[in-house]
């Protein structure tokens, strides 16, 4: 009995034994698994080879994770994820500040793109009346010389009878003195009494306001930018106004000019409200101390009653910290009698105290210079001569006329 309660243990240790066994290989086949969380993996690690045995739990034809499938723990790094030695992201450079051309002179700087697109006005006319006989044929072309430069009706006609009557006076006529009276002549239709000067200056403790006004696409925001940069080379400080919040890329736009010269720009978002922009845009300049605030809106011309609505806005809000020095409207020169159109909307809807004439690069109808200035009573104070940041300059007609005439 002795014998089989002995042989009856012994079989129980050996058969414990080998349970033993058999349950610790099989742990140790499971230990990678549960670690795998807590470890994260590296690129570098290849898959694990197979081992004899291991098909029965994982198909060697099993689709592979790739190393590129492997998800890497990125969210929280766990106190044994590897320490990231990654250089940080580099700070966005700071944009460099650039110093504008001065504004003297500017209009003589870009007289030759002047010349080369009004060619046909000047040069056209001085051609015409240097013909040996002034006939009616001639002044027939004289005439629609000036109409197809856009200088318009009336202001045509003036012109024309003066000139007739002068070349009837002087006879015979050598090529200076003709010049000389068709520079009068042109000068005479321009304007030399206007003031031409952009009213930036308020005369009070608070910053010269100036808000630009006209149809998107005129180069509105181009002349605001550029204009921020005349001023800034004529050492003023400027704050600008992205009050222009219908077309989403006009405040970027804008920012973008500003940056280049310093300048601050106050904007809001996309189709927000335009007078609330233009009003912090004043708190911040009287809170910067800047000398002038430049305002950039939207000139849509959906109907006059909106436009009127929106600028009438506009202006109100900024008249509760001070008044506008200054409302420039930019008008596109290629548009022609488009323009003027667009001109006298604009006058019915706010007091227009200058004209920006921009593109005049581009364009052999220079005459709607002495046009629109007709339709208003108000001044061209600046010319816009190309696309680059500082082709825009102070409207001069004397130098205006040189280089449509040639000296
Ligand atoms: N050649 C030439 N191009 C100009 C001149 N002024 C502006 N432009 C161009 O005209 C285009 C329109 O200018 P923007 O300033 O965007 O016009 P905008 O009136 O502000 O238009 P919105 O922002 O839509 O209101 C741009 O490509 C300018 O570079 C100029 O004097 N000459």
């Amino acid at each position: 009995m002795e014998i089989v309660i002995l042989a009856v243990v012994i079989a129980v240790v050996v058969v414990g034994a080998i349970g033993g066994l058999v349950v610790g290989s099989r742990k140790k086949k499971r230990l990678p698994e549960a670690k795998a969380p807590s470890v994260p993996p590296t690129i570098t690690a290849p898959p694990a080879e197979p081992h004899v045995g291991d098909e029965a739990e994982t198909p060697r034809d099993e689709a592979r994770r790739t190393i590129e499938e492997v998800d890497l723990p990125v969210a929280e790094p766990s106190a044994s994820a590897p320490v990231v030695t990654e250089e940080p992201p580099a700070a966005p450079l700071a944009p460099e500040i650039e110093t504008p051309e001065p504004t003297a002179g500017r209009l003589v700087r870009l007289r030759a793109r002047l010349s080369r697109s009004q060619n046909a006005l000047g040069k056209g006319l001085l051609t015409l009346l240097s013909r040996e006989h002034l006939d009616e044929d001639t002044w027939e072309e004289i005439e629609d010389t000036l109409l197809t430069a856009d200088v318009g009706v009336a202001p045509t006609q003036e012109l024309v009878e003066r000139l007739r009557e002068r070349v009837r006076v002087l006879g015979t006529r050598t090529p200076d003195e003709l010049r000389t009276l068709l520079r009068e002549e042109l000068l005479n239709l321009l304007g030399t009494d206007f003031d031409r000067v952009v009213k930036t200056e308020s005369g009070l403790e608070t910053p010269g306001i100036v808000m630009v006004v006209g149809v998107n696409g005129t180069g509105k925001t181009t002349t605001t930018g550029k204009l921020a940069r005349v001023l800034v080379a004529d050492g003023r400080s400027v704050v600008l106004g992205a009050a222009d919040t219908f077309r989403a890329a006009a405040a970027d736009q804008l920012q973008t000019w500003g940056e280049r010269v310093g300048a601050r720009t106050v904007r809001g978002p996309e189709g927000g409200d335009p007078a609330s922009i233009a009003f912090d845009t004043v708190k911040e300049g009287i809170a910067e101390g800047a000398d002038v605030v430049l305002i950039d809106t939207a000139g849509r011309l959906h109907t006059k009653t909106g436009l009127m609505d929106e600028l009438g806005k506009v202006k109100r809000v900024v008249e509760k910290h001070a008044p506008l020095d200054e409302v420039l409207l930019v008008l596109d020169a290629t548009t022609g009698q488009n323009g003027l159109v667009q001109a006298r909307v604009f006058a019915e809807v706010v007091d227009i105290t200058g004209i920006v004439l921009t593109k005049l690069d581009g364009t052999a109808k220079g005459g709607i210079v002495i046009a629109v200035q007709r339709e208003l009573g108000v001044p061209v104070k600046l010319v816009g001569l190309g696309e680059g940041a500082d082709d825009l300059a102070p409207f001069e007609p004397e130098a205006f006329v040189d280089a449509l005439i040639g000296d």
